[in-house]
């Protein structure tokens, strides 16, 4: 369905409702996830949370690049100081999360710098790369909200009581706080703005990226519990 022929159904509808409309059902597969709820419930296992992480720490150092890319194409100073802010908290903050967390679980340098990569991470950097490559902002904003988007909507979904494990406790914690909440925000309104005003190749090019992205995310949950 198109945007148009979605927006007949319901007027207020917003582009990226419709992006999301269009990924299912892995939005709500991923959004809903075993590794999300067993997260949130503090039962996930810490084999199945470090082989996550030592992939996802690879996943964030191409998505780093590709808010380089999005602070390089973005129209205005407004809109590259938010994906500015964002890269900065992901290269200090999350950064440092990612390395305590390795320490915590015994996992070894060489494991995390170099990792072996599994065939969704390698095809996530590709999208992620490709993404960034394109100079395309429509392009980029529809990968960042799936990424994005996803995440927040799982972890707002967590219970409110946080695990005792800070590995899990602070990786629910950085994608629920309002800091987060706000960019995701406004990365809609943008992606929304950009959406509705593409040309229709181009709005159809952003729901397959968006959807592609959904495909993935599904597949990396399921990828951590395959070891
Ligand atoms: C795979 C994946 N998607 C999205 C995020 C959120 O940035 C992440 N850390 N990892």
């Amino acid at each position: 369905m198109s945007f148009d022929e979605y927006r007949k159904n319901d007027p207020e509808a917003r582009f990226t409702d419709w992006l999301r409309s269009e990924a299912e059902p892995h939005w709500t597969r991923m959004t809903t996830h075993r590794f999300a709820r067993e997260l949130g419930e503090d039962s996930l296992d810490d084999a199945v949370a470090g082989r996550y992480l030592v992939q996802d720490y690879a996943f964030v150092n191409s998505f780093v690049s590709l808010l380089g890319s999005a602070i390089a194409a973005a129209p205005a100073m407004p809109s590259k100081r938010r994906f500015a802010g964002f890269a900065a908290a992901v290269t200090a903050d999350e950064n440092d999360f990612f390395l305590r967390s390795f320490e915590a679980l015994g996992i070894p340098e060489g494991t995390w710098k170099t990792p072996e990569l599994g065939p969704v991470t390698r095809d996530f950097i590709a999208v992620l790369e490709g993404a960034g490559r394109s100079g395309s902002y429509p392009h980029m904003l529809a990968v960042l909200v799936a990424a994005e988007w996803s995440y927040l909507t799982w972890a707002q979904a967590c219970p409110a009581r946080r695990p005792q494990r800070f590995w899990l406790a602070e990786w629910i914690e950085l994608h629920a706080i309002p800091e987060f909440e706000a960019f995701v925000t406004w990365l809609r309104e943008e992606t929304d703005r950009v959406g509705a005003a593409a040309d229709e190749a181009t709005g159809a090019a952003m729901r397959d990226s968006f959807r592609r992205m959904m495909v993935l995310e599904e597949a990396f949950f399921d990828a951590a519990y395959a070891g």
